[in-house]
């Protein structure tokens, strides 16, 4: 919202400039080349270790959702600042909530009003969601701040010639200062802009992995047939460790994770879109500077080109050969110039990270845990039992004081002093026949002469 740095939110020839060295630096960096496979499987490695070393030291769960964050995470951050923590850093832990914070906060609907109308943002209690926002923006960028301060410490003029930087973050100074000394225009380049990328490529590089992972694992464990036709594919291949050159060998693992891709859906709303200059298009006239969103996740929902698309079902990814069925409508990395940058980075990731930790274990949902459904049915049970107690069992019997589940009209005899009174003032209320409670039994008490009380 804030515009105009970064490249998620710019557009033309700064868009266009700043893309094109990210996407060279991260080739450079080994994207889509064996360099990229060596450093996710030693984060792989490293996450089934702690894995391993968590579940022998006895913990009857483990919560696998920072842990993955940690894995994912040092991947990017390897990337963009040469940076790597271990499992129990709690930097890390903190970032991986700031990211999802972010993300719960700007599926709010009042962002729609503050797009709109950018003075709500300062309207005090209307701005609230807005200054959150802000708050988790300020802590992101003091994490970035302290890594391009790091960096700009660990400066040496001799890197320019050297070539090879060690991350982005030196490879940006160097093209900045290569520039320079060339005496050429440094374009977009400056140390604003610097942050932003780095903010853009942290967030988008992170926050999707991580959130399609837990997803992963998440549906293997409601779906226990699924996940033992995965590791049973797996387990065919006899390898300790799966690697890319297995992926062709392993269809039904591929079918699987795009399954997961497209029923995690994890852009319920795509980014916005400006048009660029007045243009018609189906017969829909459009002006320069209309916004448009167009909208991936409907074509992955849409039932005529995946039948029941609520349904969970890897096999609609696999011809009647068993083999990769190729979908053009499966887009979950998006389409055209404004494409994911990091898809073949995510999908090496995915991969990597799916097959080898369901070759290692098996996912099941804690068995203590309330989940959502058994919330849904303790409510239900326990409004049946509240009916049936006070009103189903007593709708026969003479009406009376109301008595507690369980207790009956035990609790007012503990509090009384005089149980004669107790019995008028029931009276008074119910009349002289009502039924009083003694635990779950029914007694009727007559306070009035009435001869087939006594027969
Ligand atoms: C499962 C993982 C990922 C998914 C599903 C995903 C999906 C997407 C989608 C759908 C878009 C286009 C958004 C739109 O136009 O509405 C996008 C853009 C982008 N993605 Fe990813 N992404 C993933 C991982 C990554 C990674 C690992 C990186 C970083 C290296 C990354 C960097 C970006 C950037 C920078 C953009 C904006 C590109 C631009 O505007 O030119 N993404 N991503």
């Amino acid at each position: 919202m804030e515009g105009s740095n970064g490249i998620v939110q710019i557009d033309g020839d700064k868009w266009r400039e700043q893309r094109r060295f990210a996407l060279h630096t991260l080739r450079d960096f080994g994207v889509g080349r064996p360099l990229m496979e060596q450093m996710i499987t030693l984060e792989v490695t490293t996450l089934i270790n702690h894995m391993e070393k968590s579940c022998v030291l006895g913990s009857k769960s483990l919560n696998l959702c920072p842990s993955i964050a940690v894995c994912v995470g040092n991947i990017i951050n390897n990337m963009l600042f040469g940076l790597r923590f271990n499992q129990d850093n709690q930097i890390m832990h903190r970032l991986h909530r700031l990211l999802d914070d972010q993300s719960h906060t700007v599926m709010q609907p009042i962002m729609g009003a503050y797009i709109a109308f950018p003075l709500t943002t300062k309207v005090p209690l209307i701005n609230k969601e807005w200054k959150h926002l802000m708050e988790i923006k300020k802590e992101l960028l003091e994490f970035l701040d302290t890594q391009i301060e790091g960096h700009r410490m660990g400066w040496r003029e001799e890197m320019v010639e050297e070539g090879e930087p060690e991350d982005l973050t030196y490879a940006y100074m160097i093209e900045v200062e290569k520039r320079k000394r060339a005496g050429e225009d440094v374009g977009f380049f400056d140390d604003q802009q610097l942050k932003m990328l780095l903010l853009d490529l942290f967030f988008a590089g992170m926050e999707t992995t991580v959130t399609t992972l837990k997803w992963a694992f998440l549906l293997m464990a409601k779906n226990p047939e699924i996940q033992r036709k995965v590791q049973k594919e797996l387990d065919s291949l006899s390898q300790p460790l799966i690697e890319m050159r297995h992926r062709t060998q392993l269809p039904y693992t591929q079918a699987t994770i795009n399954e997961i891709q497209r029923h995690a859906n994890i852009l319920p709303i795509n980014l916005l879109r400006t048009v660029a200059e007045d243009i018609e298009i189906d017969g829909y006239g459009f002006r320069k500077g209309d916004l448009i969103i167009p909208q991936i996740s409907i074509l992955m929902n849409d039932p005529e080109l995946f039948e029941n698309p609520k349904e969970f079902r890897p096999e609609r990814f696999l011809d009647e050969s068993m083999n990769l069925k190729r979908i053009d409508e499966f887009l979950p990395f998006s389409i055209g110039r404004r494409q994911c940058l990091g898809e073949s980075l995510a999908r090496a990731e995915l991969y990597l990270i799916f097959a080898n930790l369901m070759h290692s274990f098996c996912f099941e949902v804690e068995e203590d845990v309330t989940t959502e459904t058994t919330y849904i049915y303790l409510i239900v049970c326990s409004s049946i039992y509240i009916f049936y107690e006070l009103h189903f069992k007593r709708r026969r019997l003479p009406k009376g004081p109301t008595p507690w589940l369980v207790a009956g009209n035990m609790p007012s005899f503990v509090n009384m002093t005089n149980v004669d009174d107790l019995f008028q003032s029931w009276k008074k209320q119910y009349g002289g026949i009502f039924t009083v409670w003694i635990g779950p039994i029914p007694l009727v008490m007559v306070l009035k002469g009435k001869r087939w009380a006594y027969d």
